[in-house]
């Protein structure tokens, strides 16, 4: 074979991604990351402080290793950069919940090719339901993920400097933009619409960031809730665009529009698709996560938050993306 010819190894990792998936779950579920951080850099002593055996210890940091999450030098195993930002408990950035998470969800992939056919969800569970148990068990897992990014957004907004505002959370989840945005601005108040034991996970977290007495929810589905008018400064709408199709979007961002006094900004956080669909590769892979889970959902192109933030009211529209597969949309 000639040297650009192509080889089957990367179809052999892919077709076998699940271990990717199973050796990073399985690592944060026993705190390897966190053990590693705290010193413990051999196979001997990660299976004592993990209490758990040597021989799934070696397995796991040959995985690792082969990932580039650990690095061996000299028969001594450390984090990478990477790991140790991302995977260390106890880090505002850590993502071990949300690996452990996607471990427990792999199964449901395999009736993807069911659900491809069909054009959508073929078990109950969707995004749809109210009060989904879902929530409860995602919302805690990816609010790592929007620490860097409403950080960006606090920065690009000024938050910090813009007084006494209102803020106001569609499907806020765990709370971490409010509890974010209020540790930057002393002064600001926000309000978060979700799900009632959601707005409950909400208030403890945002509760342990000093923010509870600036903090209010309003439990309901946001497809009929009033959002009210002319009363917030900055509205927040993340992660959820995906799960909805161009009518709900459209409806919420109309009903957002409303909600914000004039000059008010709408931020959008969401895994935005370049108009041609040719990347970036984190929002297309992300459809098909969408086409299990969810009715209308999808990951919608920069041309489509334009043409529906258009048709809602919004005309000032601008894409920022982040150092996350999420891109930043400012609409005012
Ligand atoms: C993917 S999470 C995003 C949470 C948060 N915005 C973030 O970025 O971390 C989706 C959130 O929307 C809420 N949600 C979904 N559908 C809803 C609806 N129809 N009404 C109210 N909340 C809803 C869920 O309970 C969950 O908290």
């Amino acid at each position: 074979m000639t040297s650009n010819q192509p080889t089957p190894e990367r179809i052999m990792q892919l077709a076998n991604g699940y271990w990717a998936t199973g050796i990073l779950g399985a690592a944060a579920s026993h705190a390897l990351f966190t053990h590693l951080d705290a010193g413990a850099d051999t196979p001997e002593r990660l299976a004592e402080k993990a209490g758990i055996s040597q021989r799934g210890v070696q397995a796991l940091l040959d995985g690792l290793v082969s990932l580039g999450l650990v690095e061996l030098h000299d028969g001594s195993y450390r984090n990478s950069d990477e790991a140790s930002l991302f995977l260390v408990e106890g880090r505002p950035t850590c993502l071990s919940s949300f690996a452990k998470l996607k471990l427990a969800h792999m199964a449901s992939t395999v009736v993807l090719p069911e659900v491809v056919a069909a054009g959508g969800p073929i078990a109950d569970v969707t995004t749809e339901v109210a009060d989904n148990p879902h929530w409860e068990e995602l919302v805690p897992a990816i609010a790592a993920q929007s620490v860097p990014v409403a950080l960006i957004a606090a920065e690009k907004l000024r938050i910090a400097q813009a007084g006494p505002i209102s803020i106001l959370d569609i499907g806020g989840g765990s709370g971490i933009y409010s509890a974010i945005w209020l540790e930057a601005n002393p002064q600001a108040r926000s309000t978060q619409l979700d799900w009632a034991p959601i707005n409950a996970i909400a208030r403890r977290l945002v509760g342990e960031r000093g923010a509870a007495d600036r903090f209010g929810t309003v439990d309901g589905d946001f497809h009929t809730a009033d959002f009210g008018t002319a009363a917030h400064d900055i509205a927040i709408y993340s992660h959820i665009a995906h799960q909805e199709g161009e009518e709900d979007n459209v409806a919420v961002f109309a009903k957002i529009r409303g909600a914000l006094k004039p000059g008010g900004t709408l931020v959008i956080c969401d895994f935005v698709v370049d108009d041609d669909r040719s990347g970036p590769p984190f929002p297309l892979m992300f459809a098909s996560e969408m086409l299990l889970k969810s009715k209308q959902g999808g990951t919608w192109r920069r041309a489509d938050y334009r043409a529906w933030l258009n048709k809602a009211g919004f005309e000032d529209i601008s894409f920022q993306p982040t150092m996350s597969p999420a891109t930043l949309v400012f609409a005012r």
